[in-house]
C-alpha cells in the first residue's frame, strides 16, 4: 500500500440535504451499524447544513439532531461520530451538547473566503477534547493560493485537518490536485488536508484519488452517493477503486457493498442522480444543497429548475442565500408572464 488515508462517510449529514432532513433514530442505528461494520472509521451525523440548521430556511429536521448524535454514539462499535456547524447556523452550545452527547469530531465549516469566523469554535472544541476539522466550503471559486490562505487561518486556530470542500462538484481533475497541493505546503506538519467531493460532474472518484496522490489523507463521501445535488463521492465505489490503486482506507470492499445496497438505500427517498439539475450546478458552479430548492421553487412558480440554477451560479451565491432562489423563480415566473402578455 502507498498511502493509507481515513474515510468519513457523510450520508447521515449531508444525505441529510437530499433526504430533506427526515432522518428517523431507527434509520441512523441501521445505517450507523452497517457502516461501522463494514469498518468506515468516521461517520457524520447532523443537520444538512450543520448544527442549529434546523429552520424555515434550511428546512425542519424530523428528529433533533442531539438525538440523532447520541443515537450514533450508542451504535458505533468502533467507528468516531463526528458533527458538522457552521458559525451562525449553530451557536457554541450546540458543539458542547454534541461533545456531551458522545460525538468525538468536531467539523466547523465557512464559506472559502470567510475562515476567521471559525476561529472561537476550532478553539472551543479542542478546550472540549474534541478532534477538529474545517471545510473551506465552494473551494472551486477560489484559487489555490487564496484557499492556501485560509488554511492556514483555520490550522492557527487549533483545526488539525483542512478540507477542500468541492460544495458545488465544479472540481476537475488537476484543479483539486491543485488545491490540495498548495494546502499540503501551506500546512505542513501543522494540520492534515482533506478532500469533500461532489458527483455533479462525475468526477467523485476521480478527484478523489487525484486529492490523495496531491496529498490529502482524510476523504470524504457518501455511501451510494446520499448527499447533496447528485451525492457525494460514493463510498463503496472509492475503497474498490484504492484497493486497486493500494491507497489503504481500513474499510471492506464487499462489505460496504453491501451496505449500500441494502441498508443506505433503502433509507434514501430516491437516487441521487447525476440529472439535468445536478449537472446545471456542476456545470455552473452552484451549491449541492441547493437542488432542492431550487426545484421546489421552480415547481411552486411554474419555472426552469435549470434556469434558477444558472442565474444563482451567475450571482455567484453562497450558503445562507437558499431565499434567493425563491427571489429568482419569481422574477423568472415575472418576465414569463411579460412575455406572454406582449405576444397576446
Ligand atoms: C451547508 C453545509 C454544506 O452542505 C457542507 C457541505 O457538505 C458542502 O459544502 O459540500
Ligand atoms: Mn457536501
Amino acid at each position: 500500500m502507498t498511502h493509507r488515508i481515513r474515510i468519513t462517510d457523510s450520508s447521515l449529514r449531508d444525505g441529510s440535504h437530499a433526504k430533506q432532513h427526515q432522518f428517523t433514530t431507527e434509520q441512523v442505528r441501521d445505517v450507523v451499524a452497517a457502516l461501522d461494520g463494514a469498518g468506515v472509521p468516521v461517520i457524520e451525523v447532523t443537520h444538512g447544513d450543520g448544527l442549529g440548521g434546523s429552520s424555515f430556511n434550511y428546512g425542519f429536521s424530523r428528529t433533533p439532531e442531539q438525538e440523532l448524535i447520541k443515537t450514533a454514539v450508542e451504535a458505533a462499535q468502533r467507528a468516531k461520530i463526528a458533527f458538522l456547524m457552521l458559525p451562525g447556523v449553530g451557536v457554541k452550545d450546540d458543539i458542547r451538547a454534541a461533545a456531551d452527547g458522545g460525538a468525538a469530531i468536531c467539523r466547523i465549516a465557512t464559506h472559502c473566503t470567510e475562515a476567521d469566523v471559525s476561529v472561537q469554535h476550532f478553539g472551543l472544541a479542542r478546550e472540549l477534547g474534541l478532534e477538529t476539522v474545517g471545510f473551506l466550503m465552494m473551494a472551486h471559486s477560489r484559487p489555490p493560493e487564496a484557499l492556501a490562505g485560509q488554511a492556514r487561518i483555520m490550522a492557527d486556530a487549533g483545526c488539525q485537518c483542512v478540507y477542500v470542500v468541492d460544495s458545488a462538484g465544479a472540481l476537475v481533475l488537476e484543479d483539486t490536485s491543485d488545491r490540495i497541493a498548495a494546502l499540503v505546503t501551506e500546512l505542513g506538519d501543522d494540520a492534515q488536508v482533506g478532500f469533500h467531493g461532489h458527483e455533479n460532474l462525475g468526477l467523485g472518484v476521480a478527484n478523489s484519488v487525484l486529492a490523495v496522490r496531491a496529498g490529502a489523507t482524510q476523504i470524504d463521501g457518501s455511501t451510494r452517493r446520499f448527499g447533496a445535488g447528485a451525492g457525494n463521492t460514493p463510498v463503496e465505489a472509492f475503497v474498490a477503486v484504492a484497493e486497486k490503486l493500494g491507497i489503504a482506507t481500513g474499510v471492506d470492499t464487499m462489505k460496504i457493498i453491501d451496505a449500500a445496497e441494502d441498508v443506505v438505500r433503502p433509507v434514501m427517498d430516491g437516487e441521487c442522480l447525476l440529472d439535468r439539475l445536478s449537472l446545471t450546478m456542476g456545470y455552473a458552479g452552484v451549491y449541492s444543497s441547493f437542488l432542492k430548492h431550487a426545484d421546489r421553487a421552480a415547481a411552486k412558480y411554474g419555472v426552469s429548475g435549470a434556469e434558477i440554477l444558472v442565474e444563482a451560479g451567475r450571482r455567484n451565491l453562497i450558503g445562507g442565500q437558499e431565499d434567493q432562489l425563491i427571489e429568482l423563480a419569481v422574477d423568472l415566473a415575472g418576465r414569463g408572464a411579460d412575455t406572454e402578455s406582449r405576444a397576446s
